[in-house]
Formats: structure tokens, sequence, C-alpha cells
């Protein structure tokens, strides 16, 4: 026996929602997620009017929905906003190569405009590079440091004021639990931000830091999105790969624990008088961060200094 959709009551239900438990129709579902995603928009202002808004665009399913979502809201809500997509080639052979040519199939489809920028143009090295040097352990940090100050540098180059992101519930309660196992009281409260405000004139939002994992799924499966799914081949080394099972688990038989996880992160939020960071610039590129060098700089110096020894070693073989 079929179940009606417990929105519309009239056609059949085909998706249990995660996130609480209702049973819709695909219709009800598409209209439920893009009002939600909508709410989150305005309530948290992440757009001012007349303001380019880059989206950062891995060619996965999250950027792939969120292009999606972001281009009917326009069409529906007349937000005054034009979008860019913005990608980072981190370089790492037969994983973002391929991802890169989702996203140019993604442009040409939505007619938005696209930059891409490299790491080894922007700094050097390539991801693959990196490892091969440093070995494959830390390779999540390393890739999180520089594609974070990629997508800066990117978005200044194209005079982008706002970065939204795909980042969705489940990254940010993970993003907060994984700060936990670290220690790391600083960034827990600022996992689970809506607006990241790096800089005076630059911030970074997620539109969908209360849409679950999943219905982002559901919503590309529905709408029949081209994104890409392969699994980055360096990601089995990260250790948010622990906090992702639990949540896998605690999703299943209390699905607001994302949400109260996300929340209890804001309300670890220091005060400015406690340990929190003097934000400086970097005195060697310029860029926001908490100690004299940046986490970038510090990372491309331990990589510059390698680099004869591994000059050295090529030309002895
Ligand atoms: N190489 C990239 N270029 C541009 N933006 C990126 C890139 N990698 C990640 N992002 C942005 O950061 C968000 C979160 O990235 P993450 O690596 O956690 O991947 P994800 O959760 O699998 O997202 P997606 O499904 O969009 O790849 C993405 O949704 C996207 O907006």
């Amino acid at each position: 026996m079929s179940i009606l959709c417990e929105n519309c009551k009239t056609k059949r239900a085909v998706f249990l929602r995660p996130k609480n438990g209702s049973k819709v129709c695909k219709e009800c579902f598409i209209e439920l997620f893009e009002e939600e995603v909508h709410e989150t928009i305005q309530k948290f202002q992440m757009f001012e009017p007349k303001e380019k808004i880059g989206i950062g665009a891995s060619g996965g399913k999250d950027s792939t929905a969120l292009i999606h979502v972001l281009t009917k809201l326009k069409e529906k809500y007349k937000y005054e906003n034009d979008f860019v997509l913005i990608s980072i080639d981190e370089g790492i052979h037969g994983y973002r190569d391929d991802s890169l040519e989702t996203v140019k199939r993604n442009q040409l489809f939505y007619n938005l405009p696209l930059e891409i920028v490299s790491f080894k143009d922007l700094f050097g090295w390539s991801l693959d590079d990196i490892i091969l040097n440093l070995g494959p352990s830390n390779s999540c940090s390393y890739c999180g440091i520089l594609r974070r100050q990629a997508l800066d540098l990117a978005a200044q180059k194209i005079s982008v004021k706002k970065l939204a992101t795909g980042h969705n519930a489940n990254d940010a309660a993970e993003t907060v639990l994984l700060n936990f196992l670290r220690g790391d009281s600083v960034r827990i409260s600022r996992s689970s931000e809506f607006i990241i405000n790096d800089q005076n004139d630059f911030k970074r939002c997620k539109p969908f830091i209360y849409a679950y994992q999943k219905e982002i799924v559901a919503y590309a499966y529905f709408n029949k999105l081209d994104y890409f799914s392969t699994e980055c081949p360096y990601a089995v080394n990260a250790l948010r790969g622990k906090p992702r099972i639990f949540l896998n688990d605690l999703e299943r038989v209390h699905p607001s624990g994302i949400i109260d996880i996300i929340d209890s992160g804001q309300l670890f939020a220091l005060p400015d008088s406690s340990i929190k960071p003097k934000i400086q610039k970097c005195q060697k590129c310029g860029a926001v961060s908490s100690q004299n060098l940046c986490q970038a700089c510090i990372l491309l110096e331990k990589l510059n200094k390698s680099k004869p020894k591994i000059e050295i070693e090529i030309e002895k073989k």
C-alpha cells in the first residue's frame, strides 16, 4: 500500500527525510529543500543585493547541488546577485582533473563564468608533489590549508566579496567533533559558523549549513544533476572519517543530533577577551593569520627548503 505525502497529501511519498522523519513526494521534497536553503540565506543575510557571489565548485554533489539551488532561487526570488564559479585545481592526478571536467559541463549548462586556479601556478607545488615529498599522513591538512588560501586569492582576483561553499550540516557537525578530538577550542565555534568573516572585505558563507548530506544526495538524484562522485584518493588518511562514522550512526537513532552538535559548537564561541588569538597579517603574504606567518607560508617554507635535497637525489639516480 502506498503512503501519501505528508505535505501535499495527494501524491505518493517516495522519500523519508533524514532531517525530521517526514515522508514526502519528490516534488514537495524539492520545494521544501529549496525553501529551507532560501530561509538560511535570508536569516543570516548571506547575500547583500548587487553583490557578486563566488561559488566554490569542486564538481562534487554538494557544490553542484548548490549551483542548482542558487540558480533556481535567484530566478524565483529575484536575487540581485551574479554568481561566478571558482574551482581550485589542487593537482590530484586521476581525480581533480576529472572532476573539473564536470565543473566545465555545469558551467555551460548553467551559463555561469568560471575561474580555475591551480596550486601549481599559485604555490609552485601540486598536491601530488607535496604528498610525494612529505608523505600521505597529513595530506588533508596540507590540502585544506592551501585550498583555503587559493580560494581567497581567486576570490580577490575576480573581486568577489562573498564565497558560498557546499559545506553541509554533516560537514559542520564533523568539524565540531574533530576540533573536540584535537582539543582545538578556538576552532570549535568557528566550524559551525554560517558566515565566516576572514577579512573585512571578504566573507565565506554556507547556505547548506542546515542541509543533511543524505538530503543533498536525494536532491541531486531527483534533479538528475551532473556531478562527480569519486572519493579523493587521499581521503583515506583523514581523521575526519572517525566522527563521520559516529555521526552516521547517530543520525539513524537521533536525527536532530547533527543540528544539536552544530548548535553546541556555536555555544562554545569564545568571548573576544579570552584566549582567542589576535588576528594579524602574515608577514610574508599578507593573508589574515593568528601568527607572524600564516599556515600556508609555513607549509610552503618547509616544502621549499626540502627542494634542493630532492633535486640532488634525482641527479644521483
Ligand atoms: N577544489 C575545489 N574548488 C572549489 N571549491 C571547492 C573545492 N573543493 C572543495 N570546495 C568547496 O568546499 C566545499 C566542501 O568541500 P569538501 O572537500 O568538504 O567536499 P564535499 O563535502 O565532498 O563537497 P562537494 O560534494 O561539493 O565536493 C565544496 O562543496 C565546495 O564548495
